[in-house]
């Protein structure tokens, strides 16, 4: 017997998408603009001003997506709804055209034996709650339970896995503090009122799943291991914030009721004093949680906003087409830092991938087959499923992988300048082309990790 890693039996193998990355066609079939929209049609916010508007054109090519994903023999599939197909002005009337969309595609995920796992949120507010406040109005923690309700009634059932949100952290940091992503802004009094906003409404919408909902739900966070640069008090006290902002600030308020202190001193008189109902509110039982992990941060004492916190480059490290390092220890030492700081709470990799750079258009083989090469990414993929597979023989409860991502996709900001799919997309033929690590990793599934 090989000693090579055999996975827990019933270990869950898939791979993610989010809507506005994959589906194109953002205002078809009555859809209201969602912030993406807005933000892709302003000027300088988008590199090279590519937009959603046509993406992968899932919206259409859906079913021979779904065709595809059981020939490379995927369990499941994690994916996002756009709120504002399901509520074009984000609360009252829905858009039964929108909701007939995803109803299919789960109906052709399930009749292709292929688990649906389904976020509430990745990142598309719909514009219209945008005008009246967004992440900043304490009503959306309401607006978000009616949205995700009316999708619990439709689909619980055939949906048995439900996420609230994809990654606050980045929704906050990246939304309204540092301004990179949509909605943009960029104020350090904002982002935590849009942060304590958002597991608010995570919150409201996981106490709504217990009232209609009989399956499983549970939060995704993006977390990253942050390694001291050296052993100065003030390196270690660098390390001690960015832990605390990034990989605390979410999971400690819903899995333990609680902010981390690190918070108040980072954010100072713009870090509000929240009222109690709101941490009750917040601390919702889960039935699981979606680590995203893509790299680890050695990090420094430095002049930074508004963390005064910086990162140092590795000059023997390897590093992906998105500057981060490849580190796959940083997850198995992540895993169990979850375990030992909140429990056994099962957990799910809902991301974990890299964008190397792979060509364009795919090569023809000697044989004529449609080839795209990507040895990095499956060195990538080999070495970070190995790291789980340490994590769970010490103990971490960790109940499946989602690769990130199954397509080429629009990598929010970066437009398609990125490419993390396991399956090449040519854009302007909207061409799939399975990658060698794809044909890797349908043979990973098919030997529950044997062929690592
Ligand atoms: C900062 O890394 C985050 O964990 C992260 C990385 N990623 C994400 N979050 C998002 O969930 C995806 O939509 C991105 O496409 C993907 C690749 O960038």
């Amino acid at each position: 017997m090989s000693d090579a890693p055999v996975f827990p039996q019933g270990f869950l193998w898939g791979a993610a998408t989010a809507a506005h990355q994959i589906e194109g066609s953002p205002l078809a079939d009555g859809a209201g603009p969602s912030i993406w929209t807005r933000f892709a049609h302003t000027p300088g916010m988008m590199l090279n001003g590519d937009t959603g508007d046509v993406a992968c054109d899932h919206y259409n090519r859906w079913k021979d997506d779904v065709k595809l994903m059981r020939e490379l023999g995927l369990q499941a599939y994690r994916f996002s709804v756009s709120w504002s197909r399901i509520l074009p002005e984000g609360t009252g009337r829905v858009n039964q055209k929108g909701l007939d969309f995803y109803s299919r595609l789960v109906d052709e995920l399930l009749a292709n034996g292929i688990e649906p796992l389904l976020t509430l949120y990745h990142w598309d507010l719909p514009a219209a709650l945008d005008d009246r406040g967004g992440w900043l109005n304490r009503d959306i923690a309401d607006w978000f339970a009616e949205y995700g309700s009316v999708l619990f009634r439709a689909l619980d059932g055939r949906v048995k896995k439900w996420v609230t949100l994809n990654e606050p952290w980045v929704v906050t940091d990246g939304g309204y503090l540092h301004g990179a992503l949509a909605p943009g802004h960029r104020s350090r009094f904002e982002a935590p009122i849009a942060s304590h906003n958002l597991m608010r409404a995570h919150g409201a919408a996981v106490k709504a799943y217990r009232e209609i909902g009989k399956h499983e739900i549970g939060l995704v966070v993006n977390i990253e291991p942050k390694y001291p640069a050296t052993d100065s008090a003030e390196d270690q006290a660098a390390v001690r914030r960015a832990h605390a902002y990034m990989n605390e600030q979410y999971l400690h308020p819903a899995l333990l009721g609680h902010y981390p202190p690190e918070l108040k001193e980072i954010f100072g008189e713009a870090w509000p004093e929240w009222p109690a109902e709101d941490y009750a509110l917040i601390k919702q039982p889960l039935d699981f949680v979606g680590i995203n992990y893509y790299t680890r941060s050695v990090t420094k004492a430095a002049t930074s906003y508004p963390l005064n916190t910086g990162v140092v480059k590795q000059p023997l490290g390897t590093y992906t087409e998105t500057g981060w390092e490849v580190f796959p220890q940083g997850l198995t030492d992540l895993l169990l830092w979850f375990k030992q700081t909140y429990g056994d709470l099962p957990v799910y990799i809902t991301e974990n991938g890299a964008a190397f750079f792979d060509p364009p258009t795919a090569d023809v083989d000697a044989a004529g087959n449609r080839r795209v090469r990507d040895p990095l990414r499956m060195d990538y993929l080999r070495k970070h499923l190995s790291a789980i597979h340490d994590a769970i023989q010490a103990g971490v409860d960790i109940r499946g992988y989602m690769l990130w991502s199954f397509l080429d996709n629009l990598e929010w900001s970066l437009g398609y300048s990125k490419r993390f799919g396991m399956v090449h997309v040519n854009y302007g033929t909207q061409e799939r082309t399975p990658k060698d690590s794809a044909r890797w990793y349908s043979e990973v599934i098919r030997t529950h990790g044997r062929k690592l």
